[in-house]
């Protein structure tokens, strides 16, 4: 199930206040299916323009969405009066400076992860929305950790919160692609995929990472040259517990993200369709075990949507309710001792400011 096939949501917004008129700039992969996911699907808001780089297909997009302007400068579209909010899903390159002109014009705004590509500038994120709280009382970023927003993983972390499963210890993570783009580097799965466990982690145990280990194992012969895959990536957090994640970005077979977490009287697994389920390729290389989902859009249908809606209903609100800046700073500065790690091979401690 993608944005576009999937039954709508209920209206969640308050009735009497006028719609969000949100800006969406970057409509490739992941900035076009939340144009489609605002526009078909949650309440509350309207594309009321989109920007990227590729004009032709920022025209495309706005195509499919009646009273969508295409404004080629994505700052412009930040600064235009017109608009209330902002989502960022241009490349992470891009982050630092369209979030911190929504911050100075004092507008939301949902930033595909990651916030940044380094902590430097994540900080740099946190510490201007800080001078805006201080200012004003209120919060503008939210970052797009969407697995927070999936039923499974509320319900993973709802169970440890109520000690269902005791003091939880080990968390065994799995993250599957079947392929990455070119041009995708080692460092770069640290950042775009790893990035995602680093912030269930956070958001499971509730405690911040202190540690990166980072293990290559031999490469599968299908990675791109240069590309080590799988990685093996140990995460040691500040209560002493240990999260090991395999991160394998050239499967060549479906997506499959699988979250396991040993507590002292039990443990529990999502991700994983009932049953027995083998991965394999086939006769042609046809894929076996269809019941596991091709991509992250397919698996992370609900969550997407979840994610905007309740995105959406804040905003209008004036409030922020989901993950943060310092959520997007504290993942990334794991990130750089995750690269660091990967390049020096040994374990690395993370460096973090105080919050
Ligand atoms: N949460 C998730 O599961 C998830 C999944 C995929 C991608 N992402 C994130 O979404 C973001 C976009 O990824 P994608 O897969 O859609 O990439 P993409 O390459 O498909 O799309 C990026 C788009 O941004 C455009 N662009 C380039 N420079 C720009 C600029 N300065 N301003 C505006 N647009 C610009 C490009 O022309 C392209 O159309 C990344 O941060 C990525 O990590 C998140
Ligand atoms: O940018 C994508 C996205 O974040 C997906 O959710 C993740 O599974 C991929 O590994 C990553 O490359």
């Amino acid at each position: 199930m993608t944005a576009t096939d999937a039954p709508p949501l209920v209206p969640a917004a308050e009735p009497g206040t006028a719609d969000l008129r949100v800006a969406v700039l970057g409509v490739g992969l992941m900035g076009a299916d939340h144009v489609a996911r605002l526009h078909r699907r949650v309440s509350g808001a309207r594309v009321a323009a989109v920007s990227d780089a590729a004009t032709d297909r920022a025209d495309q997009v706005a195509a499919e969405v009646p009273g969508c302007r295409v404004v080629p400068d994505p700052l412009a579209a930040v600064a235009d009066p017109e608009i209330d909010a902002v989502v960022v899903a241009s490349p992470g390159r891009f982050h630092e400076e369209q979030v911190l002109a929504c911050i100075d014009r004092g507008i939301p705004v949902l930033c595909e992860k990651p916030l940044t590509l380094e902590a430097a500038s994540s900080l740099a994120v946190v510490r201007a929305e800080d001078a805006y709280a201080a200012r004003t009382g209120g919060r503008l970023v939210q970052v797009g950790f969407m697995r927070r927003f999936d039923p499974e993983y509320a319900q993973l972390r709802e169970l440890i919160a109520s000690g269902g499963i005791g003091e939880p210890l080990v968390v065994h993570c799995a993250h599957r692609n079947p392929a990455v783009p070119p041009g995708v580097t080692t460092e770069s799965v640290v950042n775009d995929s790893v990035v995602h466990e680093v912030d269930v982690a956070r958001f499971l145990l509730g405690e911040e990472i202190a540690a990166v280990t980072v293990l290559r194992p031999r490469s599968t012969r299908h990675a791109a040259e240069e590309l080590s895959d799988p990685l093996l990536v140990l995460l040691e957090t500040t209560g002493g517990r240990v999260v090991d994640v395999e991160v394998f970005v050239s499967t060549g077979l479906a997506y499959e993200v699988r979250t396991e977490v040993v507590g002292e009287d039990g443990s529990a697994m999502i991700g994983i369709p009932q049953g027995l389920v083998r991965q394999s390729a086939g006769p042609g290389g046809a894929v076996r075990g269809t019941t596991v989902p091709a991509g992250f859009r397919e698996r992370f249908a609900t969550a997407y949507d979840l994610e905007l809606q309740r995105w959406v209903d804040a905003a209008r609100r004036g409030t922020v309710d989901g993950p943060g800046a310092w959520d997007g700073y504290a993942a990334q500065a794991v990130c750089a001792a995750g690269v660091e790690a990967l390049l020096c091979g040994r374990r690395t401690e993370v460096r973090m400011e105080q919050r």
